[in-house]
């Protein structure tokens, strides 16, 4: 019996043009998948929608659900198909057709066009990437728990995502609205002190202007946070980007994000881990996949399974 497979599209990714582009992408999916009745579709209509109706798509028997928008979409729909740390039915697979701002998992397998995303989703091959679960505390006190998939982000870093996110006027900016907020926030923030706590070690206090816990190797729009991260080696790399002066990361540590090249500074460090848990005697945010979910303390904990996505055979 055929796969039935569930798209979810968000109309409003890569401020709305996704939408607008939905006739094409449809199109070319049908041409691959063959033709989608009407309730194999469904349009999301606001925040965390998508984790709504991945739910109930599994629940109705699907198992091959597709996010077309970017990697806050994807995140949601993946929220959407774990329950109590484990994915709530066998035999999932998971795509993504890259129709967002930032469309991490397209580009890391070497998909980002839509003919290659189509055909990665119906030749059936998969390839396995891990899932983290982030506890913090939410923004009203309460407890949020969120899994993740490219990577968890404390700190200076979180800040800069969480205004260009949250004031209307960046993010009409788009992409500027980063680089504006990455030197306001730059020159502004100060390194934090920072009790944290690795794996089974014995917890160390540490002052960092950063710290980021990445599956993937990069993460937005042009970083290359971890090179060579294995999103399926059950391990997260964990880098702190430590105490150092304003005008220094400014210079030194921004401008070489996008290659990875700041991993050479002698106050940044790199490592694996599998559990983190992070406090502060400060107010610090805390971002996953892309998405402000709170404050510390927060604990990532890697979780004992893969997810299956749809990804093109390569040689
Ligand atoms: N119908 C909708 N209207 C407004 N927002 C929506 C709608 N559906 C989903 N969203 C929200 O859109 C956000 C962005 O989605 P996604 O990351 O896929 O696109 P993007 O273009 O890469 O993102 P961004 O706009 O953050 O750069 C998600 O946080 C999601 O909750």
């Amino acid at each position: 019996m055929a796969v039935k497979t569930k798209i979810i599209i968000n109309p409003m990714a890569n401020k709305g043009k996704c939408g607008k582009r939905w006739p094409q992408i449809c199109a070319e999916l049908e041409r691959h998948l063959g033709p989608l009745a009407s309730s194999d579709v469904a349009m999301t209509r606001g925040r965390n929608h998508a984790t709504q109706l991945a739910r109930e798509a599994v629940e109705a028997g699907y198992r091959r659900l597709v996010s077309v928008g970017g990697d806050g979409t994807f995140s949601e729909m993946m929220n959407g198909v774990i329950a109590d740390d484990r994915p709530i039915a066998p035999n999932l697979v998971l795509a993504q057709v890259p129709a967002g701002t930032s469309n991490e998992l397209s580009r890391s397998f070497g998909q980002l066009s839509l003919a290659e995303a189509s055909k990665a989703i119906a030749m059936g091959h998969t390839r396995n990437i891990d899932v983290f679960r982030a506890d913090a505390r939410g923004y009203e006190g309460n407890q949020v728990t969120r899994y993740g998939f490219v990577l968890a982000i404390v700190g200076a870093a979180a800040t800069i995502s969480w205004r260009a996110q949250r004031v209307p006027l960046l993010k009409r900016l788009g992409p500027i609205s980063y680089v504006l907020m990455t030197a306001f926030t730059t020159l502004t923030y100060s390194p934090r002190p920072y009790r944290i706590r690795i794996d089974d070690e014995a917890e160390q206090n540490l002052a960092m202007w950063s710290l980021m816990l990445c599956s993937f190797d990069g993460a937005g729009e042009g970083l290359m946070l971890a090179p060579g991260a294995d999103p399926g080696d059950r391990k997260l790399d964990l880098i702190l980007v430590g105490d150092i002066g304003h005008w220094e990361t400014l210079t030194k540590i921004v401008p070489r994000l996008g290659d990875g090249s700041y991993l050479a500074h002698p106050k940044v460090s790199r490592r694996h881990a599998t559990q983190v848990t992070i406090d502060s005697d400060r107010m610090v945010r805390a971002d996953v996949d892309g998405e402000s979910i709170g404050q510390l303390p927060m604990s990532i904990t890697m979780l004992p399974f893969h997810l299956k996505m749809a990804a093109v055979k390569r040689p």
